[in-house]
């Protein structure tokens, strides 16, 4: 197989179609309430439209929460307030319906999805299809060598690209995109630093399990040596990925890439995700079109990446526990959006009286 580039991305991916958008609109202007009076609900519902080529669009009927699983070697360095190479307990947590995104998930009816790309752990504690993917035990200590080879980066970028395209066939509607890892924050703050050209101190927050001010700058520190590492393969995103980035954050990437591909919507949840977007964006300037950013976290890195892909965030309450959490919130929003611009009456025109 020839070498994977991801800018070749920029080519297969089209825009949302704004023919369909337009006639969202022309649409929306018969309903008999008032312009602006659903507020952002408009704007969605016409977006969806766009994305589903469907006027009236069409209501979301399957949709499914996919998560990409991984450890990072620099939790090694006290950067997470969870205990370094245990992202399985958070995924055996989902699996058993005890997480906050599982609880969520099973109250609104919606399949979850747990892929690992790279945890740290011995494969017998999980189920052969959630480990069956993975691409490498555990990824590499970001400030101080590479997260992995570039062949394990391909890997891991293909494996996201075969899950979208299995989730597209199987009919998924809509993906609510979410991570599990232990350390994720550090690679997705460094990526966005890189690419936004911003320092260390700027983009790095405080984690999921809210860290003190010396893992902090443990953090902040991890961050500015793995920027030095990043800066000069910053021309090409499967060697940023591979540099700094780890297996489960190249598969989302690859996921991302391949939804716009397929035309499936995704939406985007915390500062894990808007990292990979943001790579994905830079291959394929046309692929945020295809994303909705669930919500803002709170996390500066995430905040500074929405904005360069000019996604607007539909909800701001603080989630950052991950796995999808934020985006599952945001579901019931886009759900109502669709049902609202499908199924309200347009205005019955008044009969036009003959006087001349
Ligand atoms: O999205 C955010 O803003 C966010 C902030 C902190 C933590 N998280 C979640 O917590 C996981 C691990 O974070 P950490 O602190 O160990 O790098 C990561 O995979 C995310 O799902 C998410
Ligand atoms: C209006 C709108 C524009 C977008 N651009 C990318 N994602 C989007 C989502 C919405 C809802």
């Amino acid at each position: 197989m020839s070498r994977l580039n991801l800018d070749d991305f920029s080519d297969l991916i089209e825009r949302p179609d704004s023919g369909m958008r337009r006639d969202a609109e022309e649409r929306r202007e018969r309903l008999a309430v008032p312009p602006g009076a659903l507020g952002r609900l408009d704007e969605l519902g016409e977006w969806l439209s766009a994305a589903q080529a469907s006027v009236p669009v069409k209501a979301i009927e399957q949709p499914r929460v996919v998560l990409f699983a991984g450890d990072h070697g620099v939790a090694e360095l006290g950067v997470s307030g969870r205990e370094s190479g245990s992202a399985h307990e958070l995924v055996r947590a989902t699996l058993e319906g005890a997480s906050p995104v599982a609880v969520l998930a099973r109250r609104m009816g919606v399949p979850v999805r747990v892929v690992d790309a790279g945890l740290d752990c011995d494969p017998e504690l999980l189920p052969d299809e959630v480990v069956r993917h993975r691409v490498r035990r555990g990824s590499g200590r970001i400030d101080i060598e590479d997260a992995m080879t570039i062949e394990e980066t391909e890997a891991a970028v293909r494996l996201g690209m075969a899950i979208a395209d299995e989730e597209a066939d199987s009919g998924t509607d809509l993906v609510v995109l979410g991570d599990l890892s232990v350390g994720g924050t550090t690679p997705a703050s460094t990526l966005i630093a890189a690419l936004c050209g911003t320092d260390a101190s700027v983009v790095t927050g405080r984690g999921g399990a809210s860290i003190d001010d010396l893992a902090w700058m443990r953090k902040c520190a991890a961050i500015r040596d793995a920027l030095r590492r990043a800066r000069p393969v910053l021309g090409d995103q499967l060697e940023l990925l591979a540099a700094v980035g780890g297996a489960d954050l190249a598969a989302t990437t690859g996921f991302l890439l391949q939804s716009a591909v397929r035309r499936m919507p995704v939406v985007l949840d915390g500062v894990v995700s808007a990292a990979c977007a943001l790579v994905g964006q830079r291959a394929a300037f046309r692929a945020p079109d295809w994303w909705l950013a669930g919500q803002v976290t709170g996390e500066p890195a995430q905040t500074k990446a929405l904005d360069r892909m000019a996604l607007n965030p539909l909800l701001d309450h603080g989630v950052t526990v991950g796995e999808g959490t934020g985006a599952l919130l945001a579901l019931p929003l886009v759900q109502a959006s669709a049902a609202l611009a499908a199924e309200l009456p347009e205005r019955t025109e008044p009969v036009e009286s003959d006087t001349d």
